[in-house]
């Protein structure tokens, strides 16, 4: 963190993360309002901000959690940062056909189309207390796969963080753990 970013309020931290975002208007496909994470990543203060951000947050979960889930793609370049910050350990899911060994799969929609997220057999110990992580949160139907698959293989979701949650998609009515976003729209 820099000297001029120590003397922001948090506030003011998610203001200038939010302003970093790049929408994308009927993309990829028409009607989406496609918000880009890669533009926050492309500039290194407001990434620094943002993992600052996502770590305090994560510390805050009480009781601790011992397990921090990514989903793919985006997931997959911010929970790693948050699980070597917490020195736990980091668990992926994946869209199906890309895990290798044995897997449990489970079948979600999508704001556009459908598709079947997966996970490695053994990779959550039971009752294992996890952190989910992704990029944004829009029909929620992805974020609730994520929970039911971690619940099936016998973990427990103490909580989700998404960095951006689209408000009139409702997605947290169909997640039942609790979840924190960081900017809305
Ligand atoms: O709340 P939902 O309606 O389920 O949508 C949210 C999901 O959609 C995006 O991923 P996407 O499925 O586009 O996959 P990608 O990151 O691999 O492109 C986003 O990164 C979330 O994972
Ligand atoms: N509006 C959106 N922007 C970025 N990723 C998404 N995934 C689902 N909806 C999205």
């Amino acid at each position: 963190m820099t000297d001029n970013n120590r003397k922001l309020s948090d506030q003011q931290k998610l203001e200038l993360i939010k302003e970093a975002v790049k929408s994308y208007p009927d993309f990829p496909v028409p009607g989406v309002n496609f918000k880009d994470l890669f533009s926050v990543l492309q500039n290194p203060p407001i990434f620094a901000i943002l993992n600052e951000i996502l770590v305090k947050t994560a510390k805050q979960i009480q009781p601790a959690v011992e397990c921090v889930v990514g989903l793919e793609s985006r997931g997959f370049l911010l929970a790693p940062l948050i699980a070597l910050e917490l020195q736990i350990p980091f668990v992926p899911i994946r869209k199906k056909g890309k895990l290798p060994g044995k897997v449990k799969s489970h079948k979600y929609a999508l704001e556009y189309g459908q598709d079947i997220v997966e996970i490695q057999e053994g990779a959550i110990k039971p009752n294992e207390k996890v952190l989910i992580v992704d990029d944004l949160l829009a029909t929620g139907g992805t974020l609730n796969a994520a929970c039911q698959l971690i619940s099936q293989v016998g973990g427990n979701v103490a909580s989700c963080l998404i960095v951006i949650e689209l408000l009139d998609l409702k997605g947290r009515d169909k997640v039942s753990s609790p979840i924190s976003s960081l900017i809305q729209y």
